[in-house]
């Protein structure tokens, strides 16, 4: 059995990582923290889990029980998994961290966008960038993870398939994006009231996002060259979801798009690249790991649109971060991930 810790345990990640976990046959949550919640019962909290987390409770962090766990994933606010990382490592804890505390490689990079001084920019150079799919070897063994973020998961697996052949005219992507709601975490935010955030929708942070940064680091790493990219977020009235719509120029029509992205994750247990002309929806991921693609070529002309639709709590956070478990551990991938979305 692996022997789990939680580090922020009443977020919607760390509420999504109980449930994902309460059907993996290897894993066992041995401690669950929370701050504000200290002595509370898991499952008073979240009865969706009775029956499965009976006996556990919310508790303060405390790296002393933290150390004692195989794996101890951080779903917490950026900056926690800086201060507590080092002192877990050194105990021989593997860390899988759902912030974006180690998702940049470049620390200064990570001050800008953060506005925060980088916490351990000492142990960026063991820190693993959890995409399974471009990264599968450096997460085997890998002690510290950083689970990308949920826009830059939903735009990396829909571009880099153009942008590893070196297709897409990386100069001018364009990554339209739509989040649910749970994005913005469980805490108290004016934007996410019901009022505020039902029968309505809005773009945000047009000028620069901080996800701008992870998601050009990825894409460059992809086509081996600088990227540019305009990236614009949008918050839609739904609860879970990203939807992407991507755009590239491929002047290059004689490549079969289709075929490319099904070679490319013919492999890949949770990419799946639906059928010529299809228009995935957000509710055929909800509650999977799963991203769903489609690639388009409209009238034939230079300009592609990629599709690209994951459940961000899912793909987006705790189940990608479930399955670089899995890897690290040398478990089988997809173990407790298979389950198929909720539909309706
Ligand atoms: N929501 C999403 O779709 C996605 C989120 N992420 C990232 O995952 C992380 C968690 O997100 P989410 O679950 O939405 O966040 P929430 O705001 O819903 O939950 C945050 C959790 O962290 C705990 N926490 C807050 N501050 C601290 C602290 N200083 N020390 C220890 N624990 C703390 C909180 O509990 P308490 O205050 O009681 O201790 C709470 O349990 C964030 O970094 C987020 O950006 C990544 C991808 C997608
Ligand atoms: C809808 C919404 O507010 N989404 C969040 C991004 C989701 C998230 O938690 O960001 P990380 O993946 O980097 O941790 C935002 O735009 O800030």
């Amino acid at each position: 059995m692996v022997r789990i810790g939680i580090v922020g345990g009443t977020g919607y990640t760390g509420v999504e990582l109980l449930r994902l976990l309460a059907a993996h046959p290897q894993a066992r949550v041995e401690t669950i923290t929370s701050r504000s919640e200290e002595g509370v019962r898991v499952v008073d909290m979240y009865p969706n889990l009775r029956g499965h987390y009976d006996d556990l409770k919310f508790s303060v962090p405390d790296t002393a029980a933290l150390g004692q766990c195989d794996v101890v994933f951080f779903a917490t606010p950026h900056g926690v998994a800086h201060s507590l990382a080092a002192e877990l490592l050194a105990t021989g804890t593997r860390i899988i961290d759902l912030s974006a505390d180690f998702r940049l490689s470049d620390a200064q990079l990570w001050s800008k966008w953060y506005g925060q001084p980088h916490g351990a920019p000492e142990l960026l150079g063991e820190a693993v960038y959890g995409l399974p799919e471009v990264n599968r070897d450096a997460i085997r063994n890998a002690r510290l993870i950083a689970v990308p973020g949920c826009y830059p998961t939903s735009v990396q697996l829909g571009l880099i398939p153009l942008l590893e052949k070196g297709l897409a005219q990386p100069d001018n992507l364009i990554a339209d994006c739509k989040s649910g709601v749970s994005g913005a975490g469980r805490g108290t935010n004016l934007g996410s009231l019901f009022c505020e955030a039902t029968e309505s929708m809005k773009a945000y942070a047009v000028g620069g996002h901080r996800h701008l940064p992870e998601i050009r680091q990825g894409l460059q790493r992809a086509a081996g060259r600088e990227v540019g990219l305009t990236f614009v977020p949008h918050l839609t009235p739904m609860i879970r979801g990203i939807h992407s719509t991507l755009y590239a120029q491929v002047p290059d029509r004689s490549v079969d798009l289709q075929q490319l992205f099904e070679e490319r994750y013919a492999n890949e247990p949770f990419v799946d690249v639906l059928p010529a002309g299809s228009h995935p929806e957000t509710r055929s991921v909800r509650g999977a790991n799963v991203c769903r693609l489609a690639v388009h070529r409209p009238q034939g002309g230079d300009l592609v649109v990629v599709l690209s639709v994951i459940d961000n709590l899912v793909k987006g956070a705790s189940g990608q971060a479930i399955q670089n478990m899995n890897i690290a551990l040398g478990l089988d991938e997809r173990m407790g991930l298979e389950l198929p979305a909720l539909m309706p």
